[in-house]
């Protein structure tokens, strides 16, 4: 056997199902930001559990498992945490300029009162101390360890039938505020979890006109930053994987 071969053989060996393999995919190309699809069905314990210990089981830098999950229930903390959104958003209108500012001001951009749980995923830069192993010298990578986390949950609250929608418009003392969290705790995600009516095949900003989904092959550069070989066997894979994936949630639509 050549090298590839042996390599196409091991990889194989630790390959999931097919089955599995397309439940996986599944959820990443059909998982969607839900703003405005909430229904009040109450989300089990069980299966808050289950979505919070897929959150738990994020990758951490230096093992660091630098989160907490606070969750919301009730709408006293709801619509504390839907004031400190409103004031942001307000102020974010006025950022925008001419159209995009019409535009910005039509769309939903939270579900915090509608959907019956929100899970605030935060990060705590000090839980291990000072000194943390991949962390010593680029002090951000606790903040993205964190970000892990919150799309573990993501994906597995889609392949629960649940909608996630991630709220990040608030000015982030307000935040913590509404929600007691202390100055050095980060908050990183406002999330808001429900069962939804439907999931939409595209992103709401993509339907909206705001902005298109990128070409893949426009994105991957080979060697050096900015160099992009369209020669390159993989950039035919990306272009045809990527119809796919289009295909796919037209399918699901
Ligand atoms: C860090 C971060 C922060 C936010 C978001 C996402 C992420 C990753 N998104 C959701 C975002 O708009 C959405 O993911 C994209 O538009 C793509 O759509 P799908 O997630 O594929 O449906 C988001 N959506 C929203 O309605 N209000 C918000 O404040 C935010 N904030």
């Amino acid at each position: 056997m050549n090298t590839s071969a042996v390599a196409q053989a091991t990889a194989s060996v630790h390959a999931f199902t097919q089955e599995a393999r397309d439940a996986i995919y599944h959820a990443i190309f059909s998982r969607r930001d839900v703003r405005g699809q909430f229904l009040p069905t109450p989300v089990p314990d069980e299966v808050l559990s289950r979505i919070l210990t897929a959150a738990h089981h994020a990758p951490s830098v230096g093992f660091m498992q630098p989160w907490n999950f606070l969750v919301v229930r009730s709408q006293g903390t709801k619509h504390r945490v839907h004031d400190a959104f409103a004031k942001a958003h307000a102020e974010a209108a006025g950022m925008f300029e001419g159209d995009k500012r019409a535009v910005y001001q039509k769309l939903k951009l939270e579900g915090i009162i509608e959907s019956p749980i929100g899970i605030c995923i935060t990060c705590d830069r000090e839980r291990t101390g000072p000194v943390v192993v991949g962390r010593t010298h680029m002090k951000t990578m606790d903040l993205y360890s964190s970000v892990c986390a919150v799309q573990n949950l993501w994906l597995a609250a889609r392949a629960e039938g649940l909608g996630v929608g991630w709220v990040s418009i608030f000015h982030q003392a307000d935040l913590q505020e509404a929600l007691g969290i202390p100055k050095g705790i980060t908050p990183i995600a406002y999330l808001c979890v429900g069962y939804v009516s439907h999931f939409y095949d595209k992103p709401e900003l993509e339907t909206a006109g705001w902005l298109p989904r990128l070409p893949m092959e426009d994105l991957v550069y080979f060697e050096q930053w900015g160099q992009r070989d369209d020669q390159q066997p993989l950039i035919a894979h990306l272009r045809r994987d990527q119809a796919a994936a289009q295909r796919g949630r037209e399918a699901i639509a």
